[in-house]
This record gives C-alpha cells, sequence and structure tokens, in this order.
C-alpha cells in the first residue's frame, strides 16, 4: 500500500460521521480506520501515555522475565474499545524482543485451529488472542492446559478408536485482550498471571495522546487547541485520534495552519461533536428527556420513540455515555435528566424537592 507508516495523505479512511451508522464519536473501530491506527500507535512502553498503573507493572513483569531469560507470564487487558488493549500486547512482544502472533476469539473456532496456531509458535513467541471472550468452549479447554503445562492433547480419530496425543509446546506468553472481563470463566482468567485494567483517560492523557498525534501528522496546533479536542473525546485515544484527522480536513479545506482553540471548536461543531463530546443522538436524548418529559422519569421505550431510534440504540449507542457522565440517570420508574444535563443545554436544573 504505502511504504512510509505516517504517509496519511495516500491512505483510504473513509469518513466516520458522515456515513449513516457510523459514529465520530464512537469506541470501535471503524474497518477504514485500521492503517491510519496503525501508523499511531505507541511503540515502546514510554511512548504509551497514561495507564500508569498498568504501565508500571507491566513493565516490571517484562524487567523481571528478561533478568530470569525467560518468556513472560501470560497477561490479560481488559477494558473499553479504544483504550489501547491492541496497541500494548505489540508493545509488550516489542519490549521482549520476541516475535508476535494476532489471533482472535472469533477465528478459532474448533479447538484443532487453536492446536495448529500454538504447535506452530517459536521459543519466547507472544501470542495476541483478541477478543478472548469469544472463543469456543472446547478451545478454551485447550489453551488452559496451554497456558499452564505449555503442552496440548491433540485428539486423532473418532469415537471408541480416538487416541490422544500430547504434544509438548515452546515457552510462549498469551496476552488476551477482552472488552467484557465479565464473560471469562475463572478458570481461564485465573490462569494470567498479570490482569491490567484499562481505565478511560483524563483530558490532561488525552492532550498528549493528541500531541503525539499531531507531531507525526505534522500539524501546528496550540496548547488550546489540544485541550479543545481532548475534552470532545470522550476519555478515548481511539475518539480523539479520529477527531483529529476531521479538524486536520477542516483546517486543510480553510487553509488555516495554525489551530487553536476556537479553530478546533469551529471544526467540531461542524461535526456535530459538541463540548462535552455528545453527537447528535446524545443530545437528541437529553433534549427530549429534558422538552418532552420535564426531565422524567421516562422509560426507555418512549424515550425511544421521542427520538425516532430503537430502543437498543439507545441504550447501547447513546445511553452508557451520558450515564457515565453524570447527565442521565436510570431509576426504577425510567431514565431521567441529571442537573448536569440541564446545564449543559443551558438550562437551569429543576429544584430537587
Ligand atoms: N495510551 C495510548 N497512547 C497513545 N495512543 C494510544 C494509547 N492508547 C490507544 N492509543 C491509540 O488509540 C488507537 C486505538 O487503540 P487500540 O487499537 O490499542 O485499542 P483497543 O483497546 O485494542 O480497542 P478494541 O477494543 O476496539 O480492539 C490506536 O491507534 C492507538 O494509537
Ligand atoms: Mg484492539
Amino acid at each position: 500500500m504505502t511504504s512510509n507508516p505516517y504517509d496519511f495523505a495516500s491512505m483510504p479512511e473513509g469518513n466516520p460521521g458522515q456515513i449513516p451508522g457510523q459514529r465520530l464519536v464512537a469506541m470501535e473501530e471503524e474497518p477504514e480506520e485500521k492503517m491510519i491506527e496503525a501508523a499511531l500507535r505507541p511503540k515502546s512502553l514510554d511512548d504509551f501515555v497514561g495507564q500508569k498503573r498498568v504501565r508500571q507493572q507491566l513493565s516490571l513483569l517484562l524487567e523481571a522475565s528478561k533478568l530470569r531469560g525467560r518468556s513472560a507470564d501470560h497477561v490479560l487487558l481488559s477494558g473499553p474499545p479504544g483504550l489501547g488493549k491492541t496497541t500494548l500486547s505489540m508493545i509488550i512482544a516489542a519490549e521482549m524482543d520476541a516475535p508476535l502472533r494476532i489471533t482472535s476469539g472469533p477465528a478459532i473456532q474448533h479447538s484443532g485451529d487453536l492446536a495448529a496456531i500454538l504447535s506452530s509458535l517459536t521459543p519466547g513467541e507472544v501470542l495476541f488472542l483478541d477478543e478472548i471472550h469469544r472463543m469456543s468452549r472446547p478451545a478454551e479447554e485447550m489453551l488452559y492446559m496451554a497456558m499452564e503445562d505449555f503442552r496440548v492433547d491433540i485428539v486423532v480419530g473418532k469415537g471408541a478408536g480416538a487416541t490422544s496425543i500430547p504434544l509438548e509446546l515452546p515457552p510462549f506468553t498469551l496476552v488476551g485482550a477482552t472488552t467484557r472481563a465479565g464473560l471469562l470463566p475463572g478458570p481461564l482468567r485465573d490462569r494470567f498471571g498479570f490482569t491490567g485494567h484499562l481505565e478511560f483517560y483524563s483530558t490532561d492523557e488525552l492532550q498528549l495522546v493528541l500531541r503525539r498525534s499531531a507531531g507525526l501528522m505534522d500539524m501546528n496546533i496550540t496548547s488550546e487547541g489540544y485541550a479543545e479536542i481532548a475534552g470532545r473525546s470522550r476519555g478515548t485515544p481511539r475518539i480523539a485520534n479520529r477527531l483529529l484527522r476531521r479538524v486536520r480536513d477542516w483546517a486543510l479545506v480553510h487553509d488555516v495552519s495554525r489551530i487553536g482553540a476556537s479553530e478546533a471548536a469551529h471544526a467540531l461543531d461542524m461535526y456535530e461533536v459538541d463540548s462535552r463530546g455528545l453527537d447528535r443522538l446524545d443530545r437528541a436524548v437529553l433534549d427530549s428527556l429534558i422538552h418532552k418529559f420535564g426531565g422524567g422519569p421516562v422509560g426507555l421505550s418512549t424515550l425511544a420513540i421521542a427520538v425516532g431510534e430503537e430502543v437498543e440504540t439507545v441504550e447501547t449507542v447513546a445511553e452508557p455515555y451520558l450515564v457515565r457522565e453524570g447527565l442521565v440517570g436510570r431509576t426504577p420508574r425510567g431514565r431521567v435528566a441529571l442537573p448536569a444535563a440541564w446545564e449543559h443545554l443551558g438550562l437551569e436544573p429543576p429544584e430537587l424537592g
């Protein structure tokens, strides 16, 4: 495709946020973002912004295993999409100076698929298993043994004539990633020597992420400009980088060479991402809740009809962030607008009585 990983101009990237069904503030990776994301990934633990505790603990783990001359304990990374799980797995391999093999839970449907991967690992290799909660049950059981004893039993033949052949595996480090740690069976979770839970980033941390990316993309942005974009990024580096690319488009078209707060705000307002990172759907939910239902409580299905969306869309797409931000509350009698929601729409919150 392109030989220069930072040659952003020649990369296909589409325009999420303009395509129906895709949102500029979605936490998940858009298919056309893959190459851009790869180019923006930090390559070492020192370059990885934020997540201080996880970073320190990982650093210790890797350092110690290097001193021992052994492959590191298995690592589980959990946390919402776009916070850096895939990035960290690549950093782990790089820091260990080890080759990296990448696969994912959905790609392993049969235990044979897993056996094929495991038996072809080289000593010390890092195996990244993304979406590990979506692996099939038989594969999961094979993985238990592989993680603990570096051994698998391969079953040959069927029925009464079936025999199982034990196969020794080279030492390897499994790095599992999941957005749903709660869905992992206990026995699997217990076999990881280290679990790192990634948290949402502060706006200060997101500013550092943005500075790094803007440097790679050769953009000229003021401190206030970074703060403006970071404040709209929902605590998520993936979203920060995506918004940054939209600001870059805007600046290019408007022939702006230096981006300050007002330029950044202007660009992102145009894409309907507001000062708190709410998009049109989020604001429609707040708006209905307050203007049509006096702030609630109102049932989810009624609220969904009022904004003209499916219940599921409101519940899974808009609500989690609104709840996380303290804008919407869930009560047994339905959804309510919290004082911060009124304030965000420029209204006086009603007296609590
Ligand atoms: N701590 C960080 N510092 C700098 N950039 C980061 C950081 N974390 C994530 N990013 C950037 O955000 C983007 C998304 O990160 P990544 O793909 O690692 O997320 P993920 O947790 O694997 O998401 P998913 O659950 O969707 O797979 C990458 O392009 C990466 O460059
Ligand atoms: Mg990932």
